[in-house]
């Protein structure tokens, strides 16, 4: 983990939100704490619903807390901000642009009146090279793979400069080699920039090799932090090799107990062992759908 004078550069305190239904208030989170150092990387975890993209979305400013609030360096955040960028599961890449254009747009937003034309140019140049997509940084989102557009969505936050960079279920719609390639890049531009990350995740395995901590949450309603796992893994991390390590095994075992035994889901008709189980939280999730539904929520929200 990294050490840092600033134990809490990101305070998550005593966060409680209610959302309004039609019975009534329905509390989603209850008094959730978190305190995250500058640089370190955190992966949520929790069945589906329980309420981590909540959490993400009261750290990005999208969502009030009803109760408690979110302390960044010192200052209390309550709207979206460029130090805060976020990163959706499915790209939010403006279709008509190409990918240097939808960069391009989040660094005008930033650096307007800062930066000089040719210092945006290099800059945009930049963070998609970090990525590795200068090859086809001119191609319109239709053009290029969906694991290229999550790049493009990963420079298009990195151009930001943002100090916090939240990832919601970021890896979730790519096969399972795409996503590794994306999660090995992930390490190395964290290795380079040292962002404080904030990562929500169902794959078990994508936590352990990505974090320093994983904070494993409680079923909802009124959903809370449950127990938080040290990953005390040595980076730079290579997932063939730490895959048969004692702390790997550890990890993701300590991990798989938490949400199969401890915190399985109630409806579940059998109940699994965290041997049976497999190492994906997201078996027993709601269909798709349901994301798409609450993505395009989120998206609306933000461009409110
Ligand atoms: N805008 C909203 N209005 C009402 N209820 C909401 C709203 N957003 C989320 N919820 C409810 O809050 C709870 C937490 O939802 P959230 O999307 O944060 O869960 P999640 O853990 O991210 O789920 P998943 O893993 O399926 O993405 C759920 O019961 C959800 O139905």
């Amino acid at each position: 983990m990294t050490t840092s004078n600033h134990p809490d550069h990101l305070l998550i305190s005593h966060v409680s939100i209610d959302f309004p239904t039609p019975k009534g208030p329905f509390r989603a989170l209850d008094k959730v704490d978190l305190r995250i150092e500058k640089g370190e990387f955190v992966s949520i975890i929790g069945h589906s619903g329980c309420g981590k993209s909540t959490v993400l979305n009261i750290v990005a400013g999208l969502y009030k807390a009803t109760e408690g609030g979110i302390i960044l360096d010192g200052k209390e955040v309550n709207e979206p901000g460029p130090e805060r960028a976020v990163v959706f599961q499915n790209h939010s890449l403006l279709p008509w642009l190409s990918a240097y254009e939808n960069v391009e747009l989040a660094v005008k937003q930033v650096f307007k009146g800062k930066k000089s034309k040719a210092e945006m140019k290099e800059w945009i140049e930049h963070n998609l090279t970090l990525v590795h997509m200068d090859h086809a940084m001119h191609k319109r989102p239709d053009e290029i793979s969906g694991g290229m557009k999550q790049r493009v969505g990963i420079a298009r936050a990195l151009a930001m400069e943002p100090q916090v960079l939240l990832l919601d279920e970021p890896f979730g719609a790519l096969d399972a080699l795409t996503r590794a390639h994306l999660q090995d890049s992930m390490m190395e531009i964290q290795a380079q920039l040292g962002n404080t990350v904030i990562m929500i995740t169902h794959d078990v395995d994508e936590a352990v090799l990505l974090s320093d901590r994983i904070v494993m949450m409680s079923n909802g309603p009124a959903a809370t932090v449950g127990e938080i796992l040290e990953v005390n893994l040595p980076r730079p991390r290579n997932r063939v090799e730490m895959s048969e390590t004692p702390e790997y095994i550890r990890c993701r075992h300590a991990v798989l107990q938490f949400l199969y035994e401890r915190h399985g889901r109630k409806e579940a008709s059998t109940p699994k062992s965290a041997a049976a189980a497999t190492a994906n939280a997201d078996e027993d999730s709601e269909p798709s759908g349901g994301n798409i539904v609450k993505l395009n929520k989120t998206l609306v929200k933000a461009a409110a």
